[in-house]
Order: C-alpha cells, then structure tokens, then sequence
C-alpha cells in the first residue's frame, strides 16, 4: 500500500487508498445543512454542472484542505445563504457516500442546524425552497443521486424539530407566568 504523497489535493479533495492493491480514489468531502421550519427543510436549486443543473440540493459545499466540517459549513451558510451559523448550532444528522465518476467519491456529511441568524437568501442568485417532508425527495423537487439516501433521516431530524418546537410553545406561556410572579 503506498500513502499518498499528497494527502490534500484541493478544496474538497482527498486521496485515500481503496485497498492494498487497488487504485487509490479522489473523496471530495462537502459539508451540507439542514434548516427547518414550520416543518419545511430549505433546498437550493443547482445551476451546474450541466449534470446537476436544475437539481435541488442542501445548502453547503466542499471543504478546504485543514478546515473543519463545522468551520466548512458555517463559512459556504454564510456565502450561500447569508445566514450566520454558530458551529456548536450544527448537529450530525447522516451522512452520504456516492460515487462521482471513475476518480471520485462524493462524502457528504449532513447537519441539523438548530439555530441561524439572518433570514436565509439566495446569496449567489440560486432559487431556494422551503419544501414539506412530503414532497422532500419527490418528483416535485428532484435531487442529485446522492442525496436520495439522506431523505429519511432528514424527515425524522424534521419530526425531531417539530416535536421540540410543540413542546417549547406549551412550556413558554407557563416559564413567562412563573417569571412574573418572581
Ligand atoms: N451542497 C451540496 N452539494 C451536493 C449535494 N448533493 C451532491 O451530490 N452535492 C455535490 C455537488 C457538487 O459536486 C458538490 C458540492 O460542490 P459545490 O461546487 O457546490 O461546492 P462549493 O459551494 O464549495 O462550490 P465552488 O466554490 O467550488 O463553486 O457536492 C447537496 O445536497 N448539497
């Protein structure tokens, strides 16, 4: 087995080696988020490449070489959408594996983000959805191959969502009226 002689090959880009004799493969690491609300999850629309165009996808994008996935995807939030995302707001949902072509593997870890500031905008002129958790991963809003795999867990860190958010609307009024009596 012969390591890499460069470990990092670009932004996104890592060398591992697929086995002992088996030919090394390029993992393009990119970090995707999560954002849910009122029980929707918010999907960007692809312009490129030609293969993805037109594609709704999770906001976020490739990580640079010695970045850490939280710092990737507070910094590709803020670029794409606009929003400042503090990384300890970032929980792991899942993530996707995917083969690209003959040279790369996509590994896309995805995360729940559970608090932004800033309403989210299509900062690099890309159309973006708030989709229900029904029609997440439907025909209505077709998605990169890879993403398929991701739609349930997605759902359930939507059922999550909802469940908490119902939870702190009944627990509100009661820590209000018990404030006022202090
Ligand atoms: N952000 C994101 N990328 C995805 C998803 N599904 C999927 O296959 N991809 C792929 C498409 C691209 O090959 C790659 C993301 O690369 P990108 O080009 O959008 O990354 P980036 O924002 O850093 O873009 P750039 O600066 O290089 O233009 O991951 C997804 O749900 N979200």
């Amino acid at each position: 087995l012969t390591p890499p002689s460069r470990p990092l090959t670009g932004r996104g880009l890592t060398t591992l080696a697929a086995g002992a004799s088996g030919p090394q493969r390029q993992i393009l690491l990119v970090a995707a988020g999560v954002l849910a609300k009122s029980g929707r999850v918010l999907l960007q629309q692809r312009s490129d490449p030609p293969q993805l165009a037109g594609l709704w996808e999770f906001p976020g994008g490739k990580v640079d070489p010695g970045e850490t996935l939280e710092k990737a995807l507070a910094r590709e939030l803020d670029e794409e959408l606009a929003i400042s995302v503090e990384e300890t707001d970032l929980e792991p949902i899942a993530f996707t594996s995917h083969p690209l072509d003959d040279a790369r593997n996509l590994l896309m870890p995805v995360y729940g983000v559970l608090a932004w500031a800033g309403e989210p905008v299509g900062a690099e002129g890309q159309p973006l959805a708030w989709v229900t958790s029904e029609e997440l991963g439907s025909d209505a809003y077709p998605m990169p191959p890879a993403d398929y795999p991701l739609v349930d867990p997605v759902r359930q860190f939507l059922r999550r969502r909802e469940r908490s958010g119902k939870r702190w609307r009944l627990v509100a009024p009661v820590r209000r009226l018990l404030r006022r009596r202090r």
